[in-house]
């Protein structure tokens, strides 16, 4: 029930469109129903009159007909109109309104739902409220306005007719849905699970296939979908038994009433209380009067169904973003200076992921967190970023707790090239210009031969319109990377962030690299997360991180003197003795 006064609050701004649509709705029934009732009588009463020798004036009936079949046209034609534009506005106000839920969640509360799940919740699951609206709010009203009115209108020639018919409306409108979706609503709420999972798992088949080849899993992967597919369809089976069953009950209502009419009124016809033609428009009027609550089993059949998606959808926009943005925000400060102090930070599975983080990005300082892996960095490069909420300790922004400013306030202080840098679909001009959309060309070129991809890109035959593909398939992990650099440098920022810059990158690239970002971000503050030595002597600080922790920090020269377990890294790494270094981890510039 909550969840249903959930949807009509959802649909509340849209009420003028919905009563608009229940208006032509009821109109058109009413067409229909009296086009019957009163063809019925007009038929009967032209043929008594025949038979008798009785004149009779046809003009009004004819005129009445013709009306009723013309309204009939119209109003249905209007009323999908109208109630199609209802339905389309609700969803796409429906898709806006889940759309800004979602989006504080990114990324770090959107990490527990898989790709395809997601897009099933905006997607499918939305479209599915269309059933609640336009399948079963609109009918149920109209069957309700509509029902007590047509039994009030026999009540005024015969209140057994009425009694009959009201009792059996209540049957085909009332009872039949209840037990449609009392029966429909495990199939129904599994139909929308399976259909996800089924989504998930094809799109998950796809994007893997490499690696199931490679396995020789898609086999299995194939045995998984055959099965969803397999359980989503005997669902859809069994709901669909269900929509004959009740669609053959309330034809046997509307069946049920035109007999009962007439075995109410054949009586009363002898008695003189109701004429021939009115026992015959009595008895159409009744039967007709079923396509009122004709759409209520088949609406409720899929009532789980949509109470399900509506469920998943509510879940999702009811997840709490990972950072609070303060009521009022603080304005953009002047100097990008951030100062950690003491900084703790778990994910919530009660260990800790860091420990006391003293830390300063300030304009003109080079710092690189170097540390065994799963040591904390990226962790704290989310922090920094805002997508998570540090859980002591204390990080400012000029002289300010950084919770003072919105997440947007603070990124826009930030350039960051993460260490899964993302590419869309897109060229790769508009991968790069999404940074800063109004860069000029020349500005563009200039970021990517600084992140030293210009000369591949320009050896394109498409260059920079060189469609990226999705993810960036079309490109090598070092390219990405560098592109993601480029962006970064495009961007502009005061502070610069760069999380594994150098993977993928051999090491003279690598070097020469590291030298003209150094000299980019010469007056700015710049982070670097790195798993290689290279540019490490030329770092202001360098911190080694170890279980969450800052174990050492100094220079490299200094670290490499004092830190048994600094040199131990990189003579792990190289398998040499500092100097020897062969590969990309070793030798300094
Ligand atoms: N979203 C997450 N939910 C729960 N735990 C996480 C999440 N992301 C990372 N962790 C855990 O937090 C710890 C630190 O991860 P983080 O990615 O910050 O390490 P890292 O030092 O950047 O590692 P690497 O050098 O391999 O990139 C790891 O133990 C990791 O398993």
């Amino acid at each position: 029930m909550r969840d249903i006064l959930r949807l009509l609050k959802l649909a509340w701004p849209y009420r003028s469109w919905l009563v608009a649509a229940l208006g032509l709705s009821l109109m058109t029934l009413f067409a229909n129903v009296g086009l019957l009732a009163l063809s019925g009588w007009f038929i009967a009463a032209m043929a008594l009159a025949g038979i008798s020798g009785t004149p009779i004036n046809y003009h009004y009936p004819a005129a009445g007909i013709r009306t009723l079949a013309i309204g009939r046209t119209l109003g249905r034609y209007a009323e999908r109109v109208v109630s199609h534009q209802a339905s389309l506005r609700l969803l796409a106000g429906l898709r806006v309104w889940i759309y800004r839920r979602i989006e504080p969640l990114a990324p770090a509360r959107l990490e527990s739902y898989a790709s395809g799940d997601l897009l099933s919740r905006i997607r499918a699951d939305i479209d599915s409220l269309d059933n609640f609206y336009l399948r079963l709010l609109a009918p149920v009203l109209t069957a309700l306005c509509s029902s007590l009115l047509f039994v009030l209108f026999l009540w005024y020639f015969s209140s057994a007719v009425a009694l009959a018919t009201g009792a059996l409306l209540l049957a085909a409108g009332g009872f039949l849905p209840l037990a449609v979706h009392l029966l429909g609503r495990k199939p129904g709420a599994r139909v929308t699970q399976t259909s996800a999972e089924l989504r998930t798992a094809v799109v998950d088949g796809l994007r893997g296939m490499e690696e199931l080849l490679a396995y020789g899993a898609a086999g299995r992967q194939k045995e998984r979908v055959v099965e969803l597919n397999r359980r989503l369809l005997a669902d859809q089976a069994r709901l669909a038994g269900l929509a004959g069953v009740s669609a053959g009950g309330v034809g046997l209502c509307s069946g049920l009433a035109l007999w009962l009419a007439l075995v109410v009124s054949i009586p009363l016809v002898r008695a003189g209380s109701l004429t021939g033609p009115q026992m015959v428009m009595l008895a159409l009027f009744c039967q007709a009067a079923f396509e009122a609550v004709l759409p209520l089993p088949p609406a409720f059949r899929l009532l789980g169904q949509t109470l399900a998606a509506a469920r998943r959808i509510f879940s999702l926009a009811d997840e709490s973003p990972a950072v609070t943005e303060p009521q009022e925000p603080a304005p953009l400060p002047e100097q990008p200076l951030l100062t950690l102090r003491g900084v703790g930070f778990s994910y919530g599975d009660g260990a800790a992921t860091l420990v006391g983080i003293d830390l300063d990005v300030a304009p003109g300082r080079k710092v690189a967190v170097v540390g065994t892996s799963g040591a904390g960095k990226s962790t704290l490069l989310a922090l920094l970023l805002r997508f998570r909420e540090y859980d002591s300790g204390s990080i400012t922004l000029a002289g300010r707790e950084i919770r003072a400013y919105d997440g947007e306030t603070v990124r826009r202080l930030m350039a960051v090239a993460s260490q899964q840098p993302f590419l869309f679909n897109a060229t790769l001009r508009e991968n790069l210009l999404i940074a800063r959309p109004e860069a000029s060309d020349e500005e563009m070129i200039a970021a990517a031969r600084m992140a030293g991809i210009h000369d591949e890109i320009v050896a394109l035959v498409q260059g920079y319109d060189t469609p990226a593909g999705e993810g960036g398939v079309k490109l090598s992990g070092g390219q990405i990377r560098r592109l993601a650099i480029a962006r970064a440098i495009l961007k502009d920022s005061p502070i610069l962030l760069l999380d594994e810059p150098t993977e993928g990158v051999d090491a003279a690239a690598a070097r020469s690299l590291l030298e003209r970002v150094f000299s980019y971000a010469e007056g700015r503050a710049l982070l670097v997360i790195t798993h290689s030595r290279i540019g490490l002597e030329a770092m202001d600080e360098v911190l080694l991180m170890d279980g969450g922790r800052i174990v050492e920090r100094g220079s490299h020269a200094e670290l490499l003197a004092r830190s048994r377990r600094y040199r131990d890294m990189w003579e792990l790494d190289t398998g040499m003795p500092d100097g020897a270094g062969g590969h990309e981890g070793g030798g300094l510039c």
